[in-house]
Parts: structure tokens; sequence; C-alpha cells
């Protein structure tokens, strides 16, 4: 019988500022899918949308102050220590230098960004390197035809392939995502408005006392 690898999921962003929807989807994920470990990775310096107007330490202070009475969920700064653009594969790389290929990883993301995969920096070698599980909403459309439609014809996976291969499969789990992004909350605080309830008092607090988000950032 295929024996169970240890298994550790990332959900990467740039948590500007981090919200409910992102802390839900992520515990979500972590229960139904059984991980062992689901790390969120702020990014440093994204690589394909505009520099952040709040720096990356920050957002990590948000997020930290979010995980702070979680203990299901851990904070991965691993990116926020590398300079120049945050690439997924290289942060996937020097995470197999250190675990080797008896952990099997899954790197967590929405359809849309599946969507744009084929323009991630060495996108080709991703599967090489983690599985991906891909949320999608109810009513989705997975696409017919070209590059990711081929990918999920090779890569298409089961849970259970996530729990005893390292590497390689692609997971879609529709899944019900709570309608809150960092954008609105950035575009509420700019108007006057108060974005209480969107994300945790915690978070709020820090907003306030370090001002940010009332101009354009
Ligand atoms: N409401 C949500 N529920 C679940 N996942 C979300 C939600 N919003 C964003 N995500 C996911 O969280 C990850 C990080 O997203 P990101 O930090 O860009 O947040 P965002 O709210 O989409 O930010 P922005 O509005 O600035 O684009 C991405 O994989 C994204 O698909
Ligand atoms: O490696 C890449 O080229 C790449 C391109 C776009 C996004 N990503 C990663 O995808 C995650 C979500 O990104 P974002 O911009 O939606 O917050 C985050 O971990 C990014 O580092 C990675």
């Amino acid at each position: 019988m295929a024996s169970t690898l240890k298994t550790i999921a990332l959900f990467g962003g740039t948590f500007n500022p981090v919200h409910f929807g992102h802390l839900r989807m992520a515990l979500e994920l972590k229960q139904v899918l059984g991980f062992d470990q689901m790390r969120l990775l702020p990014s440093h310096q994204p690589a394909h949308r505009a520099e952040p107007g709040v720096s990356a330490q920050a957002r990590r202070d948000m997020l930290a102050l979010a995980l702070e009475h979680c203990t299901e969920l851990q904070l991965d700064e691993r990116e926020l220590q590398r300079n120049g653009p945050t690439y997924t594969v290289d942060t996937l790389e020097e995470l197999r230098a250190e675990l080797g290929y008896q952990v099997s990883i899954s790197f967590c993301m929405g359809l849309d960004s599946l969507l744009g995969l084929p323009a991630w920096h060495r996108w080709e070698q991703l599967l090489t390197l983690a599985h991906l599980v891909v949320v999608t909403r109810p009513g989705w459309q997975i696409p017919r035809d070209g590059e990711v439609a081929e990918l999920l014809l090779r890569h298409r996976g089961e849970l259970a392939d996530l729990q005893r291969e390292a590497a390689g499969r692609i997971l879609l789990r529709e899944q019900t995502l709570l309608p809150i992004s960092a954008t609105g909350i950035r575009s509420l605080i700019k108007s006057g408005r108060s974005p209480q309830f969107l994300l945790p008092e915690r978070v709020l607090d820090y907003i306030q006392t370090h001002q940010l988000y009332k101009s354009e950032q």
C-alpha cells in the first residue's frame, strides 16, 4: 500500500491588507483537505502587479496580528527575505532544498490565478515542485482549450494523490468565497468609510494607528 506523506500547503498573496476572505479560505482548505500545515506566504515585491504602497513589513505585521490567536494557520516569511520580484518557483525550489521530496507541497490559488499561470516565471517547472490546489466558485468555467486546458488534462488529480505524491497534480475544489477584496477595503478607507467586520479588529487597529490607505496605496 502507498504511504502517506506529510502535507504542507502554501497560500500566497499580497495581503494588502489581509482580510476574512483570505483567512476563511486558508482555514477551510486546511481542514477540509486535511493538510498538516497551512502557511500564509506574503509576497515581497509581487511579480505581476504594481508595487503595493504599503511596505512588506507592514503587510507582514498585519498578517502576524491576524494569525496571533490561530493555531491552525502559520506565517511563512521567506519571500520577504528575498530581494527583487517574488517568483513562486524560487520559493518552491527553496522549500524543496529544505524539505526534500518526502513531503507533499500544495500551492493554493484561485481559478483566476490558474488562468494566468502561463505568464508566471518558469511556470512549466511549478508542477515538478508542488501540486496546485485551485479554488473555483460555484458555476466556474474551466478552459476547454489552450495551455491551461492541456495542463489540466495532464495533471488533474484527487485528494488521495496529494497525500501520496510529492508534487505534480492539480486539484480543483469548489468553494464559496466571501465577497471581500483588499481593493474594496482600501477604497472604503480612502473614501472615509469603515471596513469593520471585513477583517480582524486587530488589523483594523493597526491600519488606523499607522494611518494606512488614506491616500492612494
Ligand atoms: N474573498 C476571498 N476569498 C478567498 N480567497 C481570496 C479572496 N480574495 C482573494 N483571495 C485569494 O487570496 C490570494 C491572495 O490574494 P490578494 O492578496 O491579491 O488579495 P485580494 O483581496 O484579491 O487583493 P486585491 O484586491 O488587492 O487584488 C489569491 O490567491 C486570491 O485568489
Ligand atoms: O511566480 C510568478 O511569476 C507569480 C506571478 C503572479 C502571482 N504569483 C503568486 O501568486 C500568489 C497570489 O498573487 P496575487 O498577486 O494575486 O496576490 C502570490 O503568492 C504571488 O507571489 C506568482
